[in-house]
């Protein structure tokens, strides 16, 4: 994986005693502290983090915790008064806080476009003179911008709207007028500050769907502000859970959903449905920790010892018992295909939802769930305690 923009120690502070405002920061005061002592907000205080390319990165918090301060250091949209932003174009790369004025206009105009939460759309210009007008800032000719801007608005679905006006379409429309005119730079870097928040829920949910789609393709490094949890955990590669200024937590969505840093992460996380995060990877126990069930092999897979398999040598199962009785083991995913009645051990892959894993105990009444790697390998097995231990967070 190649870094694609790097914070290193990035200080941010808005006001004019910035060195005191520093040293109160390298002694750990809280933003309130800084700002009673020298009238200076504290914005983002030792933010490190990096931004892998084709990854989107999402920074989460309450209002006010930094997010988006952080996010406009990588267009140097915000001064940054300590460390270091370095934004990376294939082999080419710049710190933005150090750099000159001809690499920033690079980054500017090449390296990263930006998505705003109110689409910020010129109302006296066109939708397709809106998705040209960075081009025609950078000065790109007239041909090779309508080219661009056609091709930009069929991806979003918009190009029967090309010469409509900002006003004549939805708010959902608008913003994706306002993706296409970050996609029309064809910058590899997009920053979205919270971009769906002020459209509703149906509508923001279409467009996450379709950001995700596009993003399938286009495979571009998108740093993503949101304040909603379920929004981050939909999109999001990895999150980073911002308070006060402070990064508090990185991870996957599962490393939050699963291992909250602290009780703010904690309340975050509080009314999120973990079926909707969790695979049968996260909650399964390693075959290596399973009892072993008498001579030849066999491993019980769950912790009531109802259910047993025989391993190979190569993890190959030979044989299923349940209750007792010979049973066979079948595919979670085909569910509904299956008589009710046959003896069944239900197996499923480390990236089976747990959803349907859960689907399979309850079809199976309680049975363990087995997991296969790819080549039909036994790796691991989940319990009712361990569904219950991951959706409870016990
Ligand atoms: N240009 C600025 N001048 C002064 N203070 C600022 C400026 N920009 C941000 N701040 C302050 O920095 C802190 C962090 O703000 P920021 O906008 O990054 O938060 P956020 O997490 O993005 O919040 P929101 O979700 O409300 O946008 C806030 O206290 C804010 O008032």
């Amino acid at each position: 994986m190649k870094p694609a923009v790097e914070f290193r120690d990035v200080d941010i502070v808005f006001g004019d005693d910035k060195a005191q405002a520093l040293a109160m920061i390298d002694r750990g005061a809280t933003r309130q502290e800084i700002l009673e002592k020298t009238g200076t907000v504290l914005g983002c205080a030792g933010a490190g983090l990096t931004v892998n390319e084709g990854e989107i990165s999402v920074l989460m918090g309450l209002s006010g915790s930094g997010k988006s301060t952080l996010l406009r250091a990588v267009n140097g949209l915000n001064k940054v008064a300590r460390g270091s932003v370095v934004v990376h174009d294939g082999d080419w790369s710049a710190d933005v806080v150090s750099c000159g004025d001809d690499q920033l206009r690079k980054i500017r105009r090449e390296c990263v476009a930006m998505v705003f939460q109110q689409f910020a759309l010129l109302p006296w210009r066109t939708v397709a003179e809106n998705v040209g007008f960075g081009l025609e800032l950078s000065g790109v000719p007239e041909a090779e911008r309508k080219q661009r801007v056609e091709r930009q608005l069929k991806l979003v679905g918009l190009d029967q709207w090309a010469q409509k006006y900002a006003h004549e379409l939805s708010g959902g429309m608008q913003q994706r007028v306002g993706l296409a005119r970050a996609f029309a730079t064809e910058a590899p870097i997009l920053l979205m500050d919270e971009p769906f928040s002020a459209l509703d829920p149906l509508i923001r949910t279409k467009l996450q769907d379709e950001l995700l789609q596009l993003q399938d393709t286009l495979k571009k490094t998108i740093i993503f502000v949101s304040h909603d949890l379920e929004e981050a955990l939909k999109i999001g590669n990895t999150i980073t859970i911002m308070e006060g200024g402070r990064i508090v937590q990185t991870g996957t969505p599962e490393d939050i959903v699963l291992r909250p840093a602290n009780d703010y992460v904690r309340d975050f996380i509080a009314n999120v449905n973990p079926l909707s995060v969790l695979t049968a990877w996260n909650v399964m126990r390693d075959r290596r920790d399973l009892e072993a069930a008498g001579e030849g092999g066999w491993l019980w897979l769950d912790r009531r010892c109802t259910t047993r398999f025989q391993i190979d040598a190569n993890g190959l199962v030979e044989a299923a018992e349940r209750d007792g009785k010979p049973a066979v083991w079948v595919s979670c995913d085909d569910i509904e295909k299956l008589p009710d009645d046959a003896p069944q051990v239900f197996w499923a892959k480390p990236g089976t939802t747990l959803k349907t894993v859960m689907l399979a105990m309850h079809r199976s009444q309680t049975a363990p769930v087995a997991i296969f790697d790819e080549s039909s390998r036994f790796i691991g097995s989940i319990g009712v305690r361990d569904v219950l231990s991951a959706v409870l967070r016990r």
